[in-house]
């Protein structure tokens, strides 16, 4: 194996032993290139069996990556029977083997936000009698906030006494209830259960500590408590854990990271090694230097001295738009000369920004000029609610007890069990204590029901038996997953339903997909089944496209557009970070808390140091809200960036009309000629 590439640090860290070992280094210093060296050599020259590798990160974009790598170090034959994954597939991965201890059944479903949002809104609803509307997602939060700090419903309490906060004391408990009576845990549930799972089963926790002898987890500023149990439980014996991670990255505060977690690590673990790595390989010294300059203005901190001995390379140009339009123009336009200057892929060039929707003004432009893009995040192929719609006959087909999903297919597509007979089947369910599908199975009489409802229950039920069963037995799921929507008749439903056929035509496309989709993890898992498969699609990144299918061929050479948040960790030549303004980078909603604005600050610095050669700031003089245009002021960031390293630029601005308003012109006019000519 060829350890030549490393640096004297890195090399320590990467032959480190036994032990606790901290890495904590600024980006780009090789942190998880560490790892995976670390992985390799382990495996090849310790000898260190694969199945006692786990290695664990945040997305699962970067522990594929993080697979691809080794496997290229150690070949294919040696990465089997490794553990590679997000904190979340792993835990999933346990819980499949050892739920029932907790009193769920093998076949549990996942519950996603739009799963749990029903959920909640139908519980609140139940809940609050004087008819006052809650904000479902506010209830939600306060429920996963306290799931990632490991408290139970018993354990609410209400500390600042508003509403919601009463609110979530009641739900908290209902909610965790529905779930088991629906055999379905939530996101955040995968992890504490977890926990809950090794603190009362100390056997199981033994066989997993036995299991996993060496643990290695990327990105450790950004566990939560959860995590960090986790962990810990799972080290405990033998405290081979390495972490890698920089407290200047730490960017999911918001979601109960916990910056003690790495701060603390050594205190935690006694006799951790602590290694630090001071060198940059990844970007220019211009761009690091900026960096630098920006991260060097948050309080509490550990310093760190990120140097780099390649060329300082070009300034960082900041460039004022006037709007939106024209910032997406400017984009697009550099990317252009550009690729055709250097000769460069469109994978080369990522376009970052704070919030999902600023993607719309890039997106268009994209499109105009005929430049392939992926889009990373915002509206998610799986919350589509045609695809939702599909997903849930296979997730009531693995799982009969989910009723959230056995709710959304009962009449869809319409068989004739409306919304009265549906209120029939859950009160008889609620007052006899049976679940959902029991009922279904053995409902009342059609003297009560009506003849046609009683058949179409009846005919729902066998074609949904039927399935199951061949679906437990077949070799190939694609080709039943295909047969099954056909026997459902959805796309009939999804043209009689649209308003236009183009619209109707995209969402029959994307039930294929979720087909195409079926297809591919077949082709790739080793032991497919339709639980496997669903599960995969719930551990999706909230922010990833599905693989397989147009989208997948598509990516290979793509501009890639993507939030802040789910750009940690890559790095690409051209790093566009647009909507450098106040209210964006810093977000309106952290604005005057200083805690907060660190945070922002952080995830600039993440946005920065993506960039390798060449990096553009952009922001907009104007941007329309609601409809209005509003000015706007560059932000703070910026001015945190020293002048020498800058060079600031006015965009060429608005030529005579935009390209949409040029189109938007001539559809008005076709539209204006054809009620002329009486069409
Ligand atoms: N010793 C080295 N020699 C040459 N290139 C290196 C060396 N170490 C790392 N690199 C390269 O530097 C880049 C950054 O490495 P890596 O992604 O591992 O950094 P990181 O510390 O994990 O960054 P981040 O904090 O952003 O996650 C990669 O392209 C990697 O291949
Ligand atoms: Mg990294």
């Amino acid at each position: 194996m060829d350890l030549s590439t490393l640096n004297k640090e890195q090399l320590t860290a990467v032959r480190h032993g036994e032990g606790p070992l901290l890495l904590l280094a600024g980006a780009g210093s090789g942190k998880t290139r560490v790892i995976t060296c670390r992985i390799a050599y382990l495996r090849l020259q310790r000898g260190v069996p694969a199945e006692q590798i786990l290695a664990v990160t945040f997305t699962n974009k970067a522990a594929r990556e993080m697979k691809e790598r080794v496997e290229e170090l150690v070949g294919r034959k040696n990465v089997k029977g490794m553990i590679i994954s997000t904190f979340h597939s792993l835990c999933v991965r346990i819980l499949k083997e050892d739920i029932e201890r907790l009193g769920y059944k093998k076949n549990f479903s996942i519950y996603g936000t739009a799963d749990q949002g029903r959920l909640v809104r139908d519980l609140i609803q139940a809940h609050s009698l004087d008819g006052r509307r809650f904000d479902a997602d506010r209830v939600l939060f306060l429920i996963s906030d306290a799931k990632n700090r490991l408290i139970s419903p018993e354990q609410f309490l209400v500390r600042h006494h508003d509403d919601y906060e009463y609110l979530a004391a009641e739900i908290y408990p209902r909610y965790q209830k529905a779930l088991k009576a629906y055999n379905a845990i939530d996101f955040d549930d995968i992890i504490m259960l977890t926990v809950r799972l090794f603190r009362e089963h100390p056997e199981v926790l033994a066989k997993y500590q036995q299991r996993y002898r060496y643990l290695m987890v990327d990105e450790y500023q950004d566990t939560n408590a959860a995590q960090y149990l986790l962990l810990r439980s799972l080290a405990l014996v033998h405290g081979n854990l390495c972490v890698v991670g920089d407290d200047d990255q730490s960017i999911y505060g918001w979601r109960g990271a916990d910056l003690g977690n790495i701060l603390g690590f050594e205190k935690d673990f006694p006799g951790t090694t602590v290694i630090k790595l001071e060198q940059n390989y990844r970007s220019t010294g211009n761009i690091l230097a900026a960096a630098n300059a920006v991260i060097k203005n948050n309080g509490q901190r550990k310093e760190k001295a990120l140097w780099t001995s390649g060329e300082s390379g070009p300034l960082v140009d900041y460039l004022c738009c006037e709007d939106a339009e024209d910032e997406a123009r400017e984009v697009v336009e550099r990317i252009h000369g550009a690729r055709f200057r250097h000769d460069l892929a469109y994978r080369d060039f990522a376009i970052l920004y704070r919030t999902n929707a600023q993607s719309r003004a890039f997106e268009e432009q994209l499109r105009y000029e005929n430049i392939p893009y992926v889009l990373i995040g915002g509206q998610q192929f799986f919350d589509r609610k045609e695809v939702k719609d599909t997903v849930a006959y296979f997730k009531v087909l693995v799982n009969p007890r989910d009723e959230v999903n056995l709710l959304r297919i009962l009449n869809f597509p319409k068989r004739g069990i409306g919304e009265t007979t549906a209120d029939r089947l859950i009160r008889v369910s609620t007052e006899e204590q049976r679940p959902l599908w029991d009922v279904l199975r053995d409902p009342p009489g059609s003297e009560e029901l009506g003849e046609k409802a009683h058949r179409a229950l009846a005919d729902f039920v066998a074609l949904m038996e039927g399935f199951r069963a061949r679906f437990s037995s077949t070799a190939d799921l694609a080709a039943l997953g295909r047969e099954f929507l056909e026997t459902l008749h959805i796309e009939e439903e999804l043209y009689r339903t649209a308003d236009d056929p183009k619209k109707a035509r995209r969402r029959v496309e994307n039930v294929g997909e979720v087909i195409n989709a079926l297809a591919s993890y077949q082709e790739r898992d080793e032991q497919p089944t339709l639980a496997g498969f669903l599960s995969k699609v719930s551990l999706l990144d909230r922010d990833e496209p599905p693989r397989g299918g147009k989208d997948a061929k598509l990516a290979q050479d793509a501009v890639i557009l993507m939030s802040l948040h789910s750009s940690k960790g890559l790095e690409y030549p051209y790093i566009f970070l647009v909507g450098m303004e106040e209210g964006f980078l810093p977000h309106q909603k952290s604005v005057g808390e200083h805690v907060d604005v660190d945070e922002e600050r952080r995830l600039c610095y993440v946005g920065i140091t993506r960039a390798r050669q060449v990096l553009t700031l952009l922001g907009a003089a104007r941007r329309k809200k609601y409809g209005k245009m509003l000015p706007r002021e560059p932000s703070r960031f910026l001015a945190e960036i020293p002048a020498e390293l800058l060079c600031t630029q006015q965009s060429k601005g608005r030529p005579e009309a935009s390209p949409e308003e040029e189109e938007a012109m001539a559809s008005n006019f076709f539209s204006s000629m054809k009620s002329l000519l009486g069409d």
